[in-house]
């Protein structure tokens, strides 16, 4: 058995369906992202992981050990699984040394304290240790409710977007600085996000799941190679479909630009990218749009060109 597993597990809130036959297993000290749009199932998961959630049907087991949900356990939940989200609960009127604390109430104080002064280093908190939740940005506040969670040395940690009110280059930032801190720590992490860059800042243990179900399994070469289906494809780009082909698909970066060729079309949009010029083209037959890479950035709006591919890089899905 591995160290963590979750099978079959499913749930429905009235009718609708959150959850359908899902398993998965991971092993102590891994890292495992998973992808999912809103409303795919993914908080209800992480609550079923961590116990807080009565599942339909399935188990749940930590190193060999059935969790319980709040049905077969009168106090919800466990230290050895902290679940993370967006609106973590630092108490306003503690400082940031008083809330990490917290969860240590009951703890040896010398090892309360040593823990703390642990965690206020790792997290680079030390600066801030006397100040209020209000007197810190968005990150920092992030991360004492990690330093928080991680105060009694929890072996399971679930991330339910925990970075959704931090700006792009902050929650990377932060996904660096906890990715290394983890591994430090052996800490086994499930990460869930709508951001495939967020998950992939993490690990590249991928796992997608589309309403309530895994819809595939893999590293993003994988995933980017050989989509399962549209909405797998479309987590690292557009897709543009081939006229008169039967779901026929290709990538922006798989289009040749050339001055002949068969599929014709004008230059609608051109957007500056850091490697490429990205064009919306109009399609002359049947009037479709399609996105295609310019890395010469060649062409101009108004433009005709022909658009060409190798057949391998037909997706079909
Ligand atoms: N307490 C609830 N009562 C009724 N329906 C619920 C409840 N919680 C979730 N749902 C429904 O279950 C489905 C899965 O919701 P869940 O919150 O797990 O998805 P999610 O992927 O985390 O979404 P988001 O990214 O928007 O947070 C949705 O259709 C949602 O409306």
């Amino acid at each position: 058995m591995s160290y963590f597993s979750v099978r079959q597990v499913s749930k429905s809130y009235d009718t609708r369906l959150a959850l359908s036959d899902f398993s998965l297993e991971l092993e102590k000290g891994s890292f495992l992202s998973i992808v999912g749009a809103s409303g795919s199932g993914k908080s209800t998961l992480l609550r079923i992981m961590a116990g807080l959630e009565v599942q339909d049907a399935g188990e749940v087991f930590l190193d060999g050990e059935m969790i319980l949900n709040p049905k077969h356990k009168l106090v919800s939940g466990y230290d050895e699984i902290k679940l993370i989200h967006q609106d973590y609960h630092l108490f306003p009127n503690s400082t940031v040394e008083e809330n990490i604390a917290r969860p240590l109430l009951q703890y040896d104080k010398k090892y309360a304290k040593q823990r703390v002064e642990e965690l206020l280093g790792l997290l680079g908190l030390k600066e801030f240790r006397n100040r209020y939740p209000r007197q810190l940005s968005g990150g920092q506040q992030q991360k004492v409710a990690i330093a928080k969670a991680l105060s009694v040395e929890p072996e399971l940690l679930l991330l339910d977007e925990p970075f959704s009110s931090l700006d792009t280059i902050q929650t990377h930032q932060l996904i660096s600085e906890l990715k290394s801190l983890f591994e430090e720590l052996g800490t086994t992490v499930v990460f869930v996000t709508h951001d495939l860059d967020d998950a992939l800042r993490l690990t590249d243990n991928l796992l997608i799941l589309q309403k309530g179900k895994t819809v595939q399994v893999g590293n993003s070469k994988e995933l980017c190679e050989k989509p399962k289906s549209r909405y797998v494809a479309r987590l690292f780009s557009p897709i543009n479909l081939i006229p008169d082909r039967f779901n026929s698909y290709l990538r922006p970066s798989d289009v040749k630009l050339r001055s002949k060729g068969t599929l014709m079309g004008h230059v609608l949009d051109s957007r500056y990218l850091v490697h490429y010029n990205s064009l919306q083209i109009r399609l002359k037959n049947g009037g479709e749009i399609w996105e295609v890479d310019d890395p010469l950035r060649k062409y101009k709006i108004g433009d005709r060109v022909y658009l060409t591919w190798d057949e391998e890089k037909v997706m079909l899905l």
